[in-house]
């Protein structure tokens, strides 16, 4: 095992993320005193599940294994039901717990489960994929997908510990690293400019886990992420800004019935919500510029469809920060300004449409 950075998620009930190389050799005790631990996977992760989990038969915990559907197919009610009735089967009391091992769509998942079985058991998620590591493990949002729209029904759980073997990047598509980078230019835009210096200085480096620059990234964007929630974790205020770019970004992926990738569509979401802070006078032309050519360099998709526009504004009035009918959208007033737009009328919201449609 290489040198480990441990980050320190504060609020009622501290947890660390831990990063580093090869952190699962053996796994961390995070779960003290559990007898039973499940843990979640999908297909593509049953090996690494596997591993964990003989480790930790042999450290005398009883394991059980539960494959789910891959991707968005995970976050779907009936899988979680599914999940609860697995643990109930087994026997699992309030000291077991739930490890989620996979991208981000299984650790909402795992986490979810975890929030509603016996209304609240331990969990901590394995994170595979960069999107998990920066973004979904940390924070303690989990949740599931509804045929209304994304993330819509869930709770605020926060896991007991996160971890991040950088090594299990090694086999994630490239496409994947990609869409995780692209959260963590949100945090650059939002709160850590030097994020868009690296991007910009070697979008090579910022896409090859195996060096130095994506591991700065990737621990850059979850200390943004750590500072933000150890103050709010439950969205009252200041976590907003997580949220940068998702209004819209949520929208395209209901449109595109989830086979988007979620951080593909955020590059996409970024880019419009620049163009929405500078048509109303808020965001300079060159930083709002700056948003789709750092996402360009990334080979990040940033225009959508033009005819998608009506259903993306209905989608979008259902959107979590919107107050009754009046839509919100996190913004920026300059770079690592956050703050909010609130009730923009919709020749504003299609003016900024029109500027990234294709
Ligand atoms: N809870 C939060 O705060 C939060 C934050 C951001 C995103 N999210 C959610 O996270 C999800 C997106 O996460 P994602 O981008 O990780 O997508 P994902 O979980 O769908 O994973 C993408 C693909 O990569 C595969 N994969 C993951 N790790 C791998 C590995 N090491 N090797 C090979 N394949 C691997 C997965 O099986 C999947 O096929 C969305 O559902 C989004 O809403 C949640
Ligand atoms: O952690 C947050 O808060 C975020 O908004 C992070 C987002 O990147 C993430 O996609 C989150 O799941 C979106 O949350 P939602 O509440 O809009 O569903
Ligand atoms: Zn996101």
């Amino acid at each position: 095992m290489d040198e480990v950075t441990r980050i320190t998620v504060g609020g009622e009930r501290p947890y660390d993320v831990l990063v580093g190389r090869n952190l699962l050799d053996p796994p961390p005790r995070l779960l003290p005193g559990a007898e039973r631990v499940a843990f979640l996977h999908a297909p593509p992760l049953k090996g690494l599940a596997e591993r964990i989990a003989e480790q930790v038969r042999a450290a005398g915990v009883a394991p059980l294994l539960i494959e789910v559907p891959d991707a968005e197919a995970g976050k779907h009610l009936d899988v979680a039901a599914a999940c609860w009735d697995r643990l109930g089967e087994a026997g699992f009391t309030r000291t077991d717990a739930v490890v989620g091992v996979g991208g981000g769509a299984v650790t909402d998942l795992a986490g979810f489960v975890a929030a509603c079985w016996l209304r609240g058991v331990r969990w901590v998620p394995v994170a595979t994929s960069l999107l998990g590591m920066v973004d979904a493990a940390v924070g303690g949002k989990t949740g599931i997908n509804t045929a209304v729209g994304k993330n819509l029904v869930g709770a605020f759980h926060p896991p007991a510990g996160v971890i991040c073997d950088l090594a299990t990047l090694d086999s994630l598509p490239p496409a994947d690293l990609a869409a995780g980078l692209a959260e963590v230019v949100k945090c650059g835009f939002i709160a850590d400019p030097v994020i868009l210096d690296l991007v910009e200085r070697d979008p090579a480096a910022a896409l090859d886990p195996t060096g130095s620059v994506a591991r700065e990234l990737i621990e850059r964007a979850i200390r943004v992420k750590a500072d933000v929630v150890s103050g709010d974790l439950r969205e009252s205020g200041v976590r907003e800004v997580l949220n940068y770019g998702h209004t819209l970004a949520h929208a395209i992926e209901k449109v595109e019935g989830y086979r988007w990738r979620h951080g593909h569509a955020v590059a996409v979401g970024l880019v419009y919500a620049a163009a929405l802070a500078r048509l109303a006078g808020r965001l300079d032309a060159s930083t709002a510029e700056r948003h789709r050519a750092v996402l360009g360099l990334l080979g990040l998709p940033t225009t959508y469809r033009a005819d998608a526009w009506q259903r993306l504004l209905a989608t979008m009035r259902v959107d979590k920060k919107a107050r009754g009918s009046v839509l919100r959208f996190v913004v920026l007033d300059g770079l690592a300004r956050p703050a909010i737009l609130e009730g923009p009328d919709d020749e504003l919201l299609h003016a900024a449409y029109r500027e990234i449609s294709s």
